[in-house]
């Protein structure tokens, strides 16, 4: 299609006896008679006084540099439409500019145009959730009150000092046993049961909603006929050692004397010692040794990678805890593996299941013919993401969402980078932000425990050098049992610190992000925030190591005066009930200064000695 039609000026023909002079000569005398008409027409178009001062306004706020020949301006005004009725391409867009020399055509239209504001909608799952009590004191449920468990397993939750559960485990453990109630190989009316997801406070006892669940499958009737045979039927994915550890501790404890094998699959141990703790030849054949696995998402895929004997043919519960962070550590693509191995026939199985296992596809009366194996994820987290294009990667089918912030259906991201609608902050929190400078920062958290004798503290800062420079300079300052927490500790190292500081041996534990996520040590009273976090779900994770099962802590967060903007505003788009500000007098910090510009010097030092031993 020509978008531009150039008509070029054409002479009349003339007559051919005419001499060459000539036809030049009538050709000027007609340029010149144009040139004459266009002036006129030209001065005729000049503003008339009927003119509106708005037309002329209009004419004036034209940007510098923009001066328009009069046939541009016409060209502009005279639009009429070109494409055929039944043309795809709208009129407005095309104009036809109509001079005496020339007749072509330009496109048009393309005036700016305020964007229009898009409304969020979430998925009606995402937007209606279960609601859970925020308040966990006053809605504790009596553990007998939920039907179906197991007298045995209730003994055991008594055993532990548990008589209540709290709200998140009331509401999502009869969810989770109702799906197996029509056996663990189908789900309800046949279906596959549907996902779960749950967001719920940092403390808010997360781990039993569904340690619980999946231990009672031990205890249902058509588990205790098929027991005979030890299969993996739950797989707890965690980010880290440390919290693999502490939840296979818990299902190590309830499972105790119920016959169910835990292992977990983390690196603790050796690949080969995993191995044999896995699976055994017996008859010819390969036999599982574990009922539930858990495991940190690499290691879990170096398993299955390396055909170590790790079968999930019969996997039953996908737990995946810090489910956010699991989310974003997707490019990993453990998920998919996962779900591969998952639909790989059992050995020796192919073929001769009544149950199998077919990829997700749309349900259909087809799909469903032979019965499913159900394999149901169970997702949980403090600051579960709400954003739709991230939870899709999880393939999550029908989820259910169990939730103590209630979304709007189409409400507004708060800002980039942030939850729409904030995060849910433990009832007992108390939170603080102390103005400071980066010389009285140290001498700060000395004062915290040496004075206002606030101990144990957690303190975490944004790197592992400051986390080992501040514990350096806190020992060499002397009066605190210090340790610290990161990377530069060995996971043997690591273990026994986080329990000295459990005991009480260890005052001032300072830490990176390393101990932010899940870990769950009895005792924190408090928990400082040294160098200020940078992303508000960070913050709420570091806070939420106080004030946990109903408890109350402290949280204090040291902030330059550069900070205070952004961060207050980012705690409060998050949902913080209120965020104090407590100053420290310069008057209470004096009395130590002398000592601290000592130790500064020491640990000068001290830091020299140690670059010259690396
Ligand atoms: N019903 C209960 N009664 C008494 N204590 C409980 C109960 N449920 C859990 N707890 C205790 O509450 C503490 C916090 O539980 P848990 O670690 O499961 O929290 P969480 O919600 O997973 O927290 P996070 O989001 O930080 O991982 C634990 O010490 C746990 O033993």
């Amino acid at each position: 299609m020509s978008l531009f039609l150039v008509n070029r000026y054409l002479a009349e023909e003339e007559d051919g006896s005419a001499s060459k002079e000539t036809r030049s000569q009538l050709l000027l005398a007609k340029l010149q008679q144009k040139a004459k008409e266009k002036q006129q027409r030209s001065l005729m178009e000049r503003p008339s006084k009927g003119q509106t001062s708005q037309q002329q306004k209009r004419k004036k706020r034209k940007p510098e540099g923009s001066h328009e020949s009069p046939q541009h301006k016409k060209r502009k005004t005279q639009a009429v439409p070109l494409c055929a009725p039944d043309s795809d391409i709208p009129n407005k867009l095309v104009k036809k500019k109509k001079t005496h020399e020339s007749e072509f055509t330009v496109l048009g239209g393309f005036e700016n145009k305020a964007i229009q504001k898009v409304h969020r909608v979430l998925p009606q799952w995402l937007a209606q959730p279960d609601v859970i009590h925020k308040d966990i004191k006053s809605n504790l449920v009596p553990i007998a009150s939920i039907t179906g468990l197991a007298p045995q397993l209730i003994r055991k939750l008594q055993n532990n000092g548990i008589q209540h559960f709290f709200p998140v485990q009331a509401e999502v453990i009869p969810a989770i046993l109702e799906s197996t109630e029509q056996g663990l190989l189908v789900g309800r009316g046949g279906y596959k049961p549907r996902d779960i997801c749950v967001s719920a406070p940092t403390g808010s006892g997360k781990t039993l909603a569904f340690v619980i669940p999946v231990i009672q499958m031990r205890f249902h009737p058509q588990a205790l006929m098929e027991r005979v045979v030890c299969e993996v039927r739950a797989l707890a994915v965690l980010p880290t050692k440390e919290l693999a550890q502490q939840v296979c501790t818990v299902f190590t404890s309830y499972a105790e004397g119920t016959g169910l094998k835990v292992v977990m699959l983390a690196g603790q141990k050796s690949f080969a010692a995993e191995q044999t703790s896995l699976s055994e030849l017996r008859g010819g054949r390969r036999r599982s040794l574990a009922d539930i696995v858990v495991a940190t998402p690499g290691r879990l895929v170096d398993h299955i990678n390396k055909n170590s004997g790790l079968c999930l043919g019969h996997l039953r519960f996908l737990v995946m805890d810090e489910a956010d962070r699991m989310v974003d550590s997707m490019h990993q693509l453990w998920l998919s593996h996962v779900v591969k191995a998952v639909h790989t026939p059992p050995n020796g199985a192919e073929g001769r299941a009544i149950f199998r296992r077919t990829e997700p596809v749309h349900v259909t009366a087809a799909s469903l013919s032979p019965p499913q194996m159900p394999l149901q994820k169970l997702l949980f987290s403090a600051t579960l993401t709400q954003n739709p294009e991230k939870l899709q990667q999880l393939g999550l089918h029908q989820p259910r969402l169990f939730s103590s912030i209630h979304a709007q259906p189409n409400s507004t991201p708060a800002a980039p980078g942030l939850a729409p609608d904030g995060f849910d902050f433990p009832q007992g929190l108390t939170e603080y932000y102390v103005p400071c400078t980066l010389s009285n920062k140290p001498l700060l958290i000395l004062h915290f425990i040496l004075r206002m004798k606030l101990i144990p503290i957690l303190c975490f800062t944004n790197s592992r050098e400051t986390a080992h420079r501040l514990f350096l300079l806190v020992q060499l300052f002397g009066g605190v049992h210090a340790a610290e927490f990161s990377s530069r500790l060995s996971p043997g190292d690591r273990k026994k610190t986080l329990k000295e500081f459990e005991q009480g041996k260890v005052q001032l534990l300072i830490s990176t992000d390393a101990a932010a996520r899940g870990i769950d040590i009895n005792g924190v009273k408090c928990v400082v925030n040294y160098d200020a976090p940078q992303f508000v779900r960070t913050y709420i994770h570091r806070i939420g190591r106080t004030a946990r099962a109903g408890k109350s802590g402290l949280a204090f967060t040291f902030l330059f005066r550069v900070q205070e903007k952004r961060f207050l505003q980012m705690v409060q788009q998050a949902g913080s009930p209120g965020i104090q500000k407590q100053l420290i007098k310069p008057q209470s910090l004096q009395s130590m200064e002398a000592r601290y510009e000592q130790t500064l010097q020491e640990l000068a030092s001290v830091l020299k000695d140690e670059k010259a031993k690396y």
